[in-house]
This record gives C-alpha cells, structure tokens and sequence, in this order.
C-alpha cells in the first residue's frame, strides 16, 4: 500500500510518474502544451517537466532568443496545468540530454521518468551523444508529428530501437517497463511549430525583454518543494 511501513524497513511511496520534454521553446507554443496534456492523460503522469534548454548543441545560436525569454514564454504556457516550465539544464550545467537524465535519475529516486519527444527529434535522434545510453535510462515516447510520420518508422535509429517497441494499448504500464522500451503517441496532428511562430513574428521575444530568471523553478526548488511535500 502507498506509504504503509512494512517491518523496520523505509516508507513504500509509489515513484511519481514524471514527463519531460525538452525543446529550445523558441518560443514555446500551443502545439507543446497540447501535446503535453495529451501525453500526460495517455500515460497517466503526475506532473510533465519542460526542460527549456539553455541550447540544443545540434542547433546554431544564431536566432535563439536569450533562455530568460524563452523560459517565460514556456512558464506562460504552462500556467494553470500539472505542466513545470523548468531551467534545470542551466542549472546543472549541462547541454547534453543524456547528462541530464543521468542527473535527474540520480536526484530524483521517488520519481519515475519517461522522455517524451516529437517525431522529428527520432529523425535526428543518432546524431545525439549516446542516444542509445538516453533510451537505457528511461522509457522513451515518440509523438506523432505533421510532416515526420511516415518517416518515424523509417527513422535510422528505430535500426536498433524497434526490437523494444511496446504496444500503445499498453501505454498506462509504462513505469513497469525496463527500458530500453519505445512507444508511440498519437494525438490529433498538431501543426503548430516555434519556426512558424518566428516566422511571422522574428522579435516575439521583445515581450519578454529584459526579464530576469526570477522564478525559473530550478532544481534546487523542486527539490525544496518535494521535501515539503508541496511539488
Ligand atoms: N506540434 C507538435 N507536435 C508534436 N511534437 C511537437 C510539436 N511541437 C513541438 N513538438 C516537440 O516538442 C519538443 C520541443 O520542440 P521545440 O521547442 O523545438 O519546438 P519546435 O516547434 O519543434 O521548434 P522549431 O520549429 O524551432 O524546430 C520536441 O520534442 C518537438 O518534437
Ligand atoms: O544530447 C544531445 O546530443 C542533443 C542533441 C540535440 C537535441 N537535444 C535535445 O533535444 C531536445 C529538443 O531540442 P529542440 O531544439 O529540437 O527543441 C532538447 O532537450 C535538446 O537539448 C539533445
């Protein structure tokens, strides 16, 4: 039973299951959130983090506006749903995904975590450093995406990650699976993107000029509040 003491042992808590979905958030848009209230309804999730990067080292500095900005555009549309807009990258110090997730693997033992990403990043996935080593750590769930889908079976990296895809049907049991484990989301198409966003609007981060990360719930913070018992 959740939190019943058996023995001398420590208190049995069940692992909070925990989203993250990482992104440049340049900005952050409707298509994220979406995308976010559907996985965390279709996988049963606690709370899903985003891990607003402070750069992906797979795209130029070039046109990413300043993290403070980016972040605020990812906390606005976050507001008022189980959805943590976060600056935990910056925080550790790292770039790299799988540096992260072994960080927060470690800091987060009475979490379970499962990476969630769209489509076109499973394209991209083997140029990732030791991506295989990512999907060891934490099952990985793949969004569908317009315009990458027929590509995502396809994708070089399903080569070696296709022998642990699970069924979707079985997407509820995610936190029994050992991963390596991969499934599938499908959602209604979402077409919105950041680069469409840029596109009509290059200084969309003007709004947010000059913003300080004043609340950028790092992972000092989390870590307050679930000592607390108020994450
Ligand atoms: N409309 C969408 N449908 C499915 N996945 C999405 C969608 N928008 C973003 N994502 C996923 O969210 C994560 C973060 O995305 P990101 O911040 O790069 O936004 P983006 O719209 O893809 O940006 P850009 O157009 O600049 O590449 C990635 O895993 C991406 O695949
Ligand atoms: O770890 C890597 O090598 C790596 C390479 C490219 C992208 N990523 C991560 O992929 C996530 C999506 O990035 P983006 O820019 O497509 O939103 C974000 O968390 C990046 O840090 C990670």
């Amino acid at each position: 039973m959740a939190g019943a003491r058996h023995g001398t042992g420590p208190p049995l808590t069940r692992a909070r299951p925990t989203g993250l979905l990482g992104g440049s958030f340049n900005p952050a848009h409707g298509g994220h959130r979406t995308i976010s209230l559907n996985a965390i309804d279709a996988l049963g999730l606690d709370e899903l983090w985003w891990l607003v990067s402070p750069g992906n080292p797979l795209k130029s500095a070039k046109g990413m506006a300043p993290l403070p900005a980016r972040l605020a555009s990812a906390q606005r549309m976050a507001r008022r749903a189980p959805i943590r807009a976060t600056a935990i990258e910056a925080e550790f110090g790292t770039r790299y995904t799988v540096d992260t997730l072994r960080k927060l693997v470690r800091r987060y033992p009475n979490r379970r975590f499962i990476w969630i990403m769209g489509a076109d990043n499973l394209v991209q996935l083997p140029r990732w450093r030791d991506w295989r080593d990512i999907a060891r750590l934490m099952p990985i769930a793949v969004v569908a995406r317009p315009g990458y889908n027929g590509r995502t079976h396809a994708a070089q990296a399903m080569g070696w990650l296709r022998r642990f895809v699970r069924p979707a049907d079985q997407k509820l049991h995610w936190t029994n699976w050992r991963p390596p484990a991969l499934v599938f989301l499908r959602f209604s198409p979402d077409v919105r993107s950041a680069t469409a966003i840029r596109q009509a609007n290059p200084r969309w981060f003007e709004r947010y000029a000059g913003r300080a990360m004043r609340d950028p719930l790092t992972h000092s913070r989390l870590r307050d509040r679930e000592r607390k018992g108020t994450a």
